[in-house]
């Protein structure tokens, strides 16, 4: 078997060989000229992740960055069997669900003086304080609560023995290199390593360990420790809703037979056919949204609030999707059950 293909690699090799998923080439364009309108405004520019985002840190100091890093590590796999049945976690007034429950809860628990985002805390911290942590206010808990304590355990006592127990010594030695952190933390942390096989080849697509590389540029602003001079090498980040929100826009098609089987509801394992192809397809699709826009802007000679990189992209396509969840009903996502995503 060959080399492991970096997740720009991957995606491509997926979308040159897949069977039941397809990019329309229209869709793109249109998805393009969607995201063109919006060049200029405060959701493609670094700066919106925190005036958009009431629940992320306003600070960009060490504690902002670990609380970046404890979000990270437990972002992953929030959609419950029934849409109307799901944790939901109640914090200043407001109430939250899927990944804002987690940042709600991760929020509530540092307002009850639980210092959940200290290494040295939740390297030990026990499974019934992390029930209690992340509890919810429906009686659906947390998905895979079980494995987000295994987790926290286990990550918490590699940042001790490895980056004296915090991120921001990670991230200062990558040498403000995207991709050098990005491996760091692949490399360091087990929960992180988002890979798998397809047609005889070790592909990566690293959704959490790239979202990671992108929440600390975020919550750095892009400025000192957060410059990355590479940082528009990091792809967009294969989850469970931006395949959804592509389908709704017309970019990303499915096959008869796997649209009926996720409008069955049924699973798809980790790493099966279908899942990679979903997940390496959307990968791929941004990819070319992006040369779509960047060719636009070009055309247009519009000004930008910076580079418009896969990460802006991504997160407005996600933003998106929250705020068009009612329009999405008739899309089904995919329903993996995995640490990864
Ligand atoms: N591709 C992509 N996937 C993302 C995010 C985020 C959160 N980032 C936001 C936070 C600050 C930034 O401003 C971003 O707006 C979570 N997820 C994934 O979605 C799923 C949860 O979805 P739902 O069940 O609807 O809450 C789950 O797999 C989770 O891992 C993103 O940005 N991009």
């Amino acid at each position: 078997m060959d080399g492991l293909l970096t997740p720009r690699e991957s995606a491509k090799f997926v979308a040159e060989n897949s069977r039941d998923v397809f990019i329309d080439g229209g869709g793109v364009q249109r998805v393009a000229e969607l995201l063109l309108a919006k060049a200029a405004g405060p959701e493609l520019r670094v700066g919106g992740w925190k005036t958009l985002h009431e629940l992320n840190p306003r600070a960009a100091d060490e504690a902002a960055v670990n609380w970046v890093f404890v979000i990270d590590t437990l972002n992953f796999s929030f959609w419950s069997e029934r849409d109307e049945h799901k944790c939901l976690v109640g914090y200043r007034g407001k109430t939250y669900s899927g990944y804002w429950s987690l940042c709600a809860a991760v929020n509530r628990a540092l307002d009850e003086g639980i210092p959940i985002t200290s290494a040295s805390y939740y390297a030990t911290v026990t499974q019934d304080q992390v029930r209690h942590i992340f509890r919810s206010d429906t009686d659906v808990p947390m998905p895979l609560i079980e494995e987000r304590h295994r987790i926290l355990n286990e990550t918490g006592k590699i940042l001790l023995e490895k980056f004296e127990g915090s991120f921001l010594n990670c991230v200062q030695k990558s040498d403000k290199s995207a991709q050098k952190l990005l491996h760091l933390v692949v490399e360091s942390f087990p929960s992180y390593r988002d890979v798998t096989q397809f047609e005889g080849k070790i592909i990566s697509f690293y959704k959490r360990a790239q979202i990671l590389v992108a929440d600390t540029w975020s919550v750095l602003e892009g400025k000192g420790d957060g410059c990355f001079k590479d940082i528009s090498s990091i792809t967009m980040f294969a989850d469970y809703r931006l395949p959804q929100v592509l389908v709704y826009l017309g970019a990303l098609k499915y096959s008869d037979e796997l649209l009926e089987k996720l409008l069955r509801g049924e699973m798809l394992s980790y790493g099966s056919r279908q899942e990679v192809e979903i997940r390496g397809c959307s990968l791929w699709c941004v990819e070319l949204i992006r040369d779509c826009l960047l060719e636009l802007l070009e055309k247009k000679g519009e000004k930008t609030g910076g580079e418009i990189n896969s990460i802006l992209l991504d997160y407005y396509l996600w933003d998106y999707a929250r705020d068009h969840r009612e329009d999405m009903k008739g899309i089904p996502f995919h329903r993996t059950r995995c640490i990864y995503y």
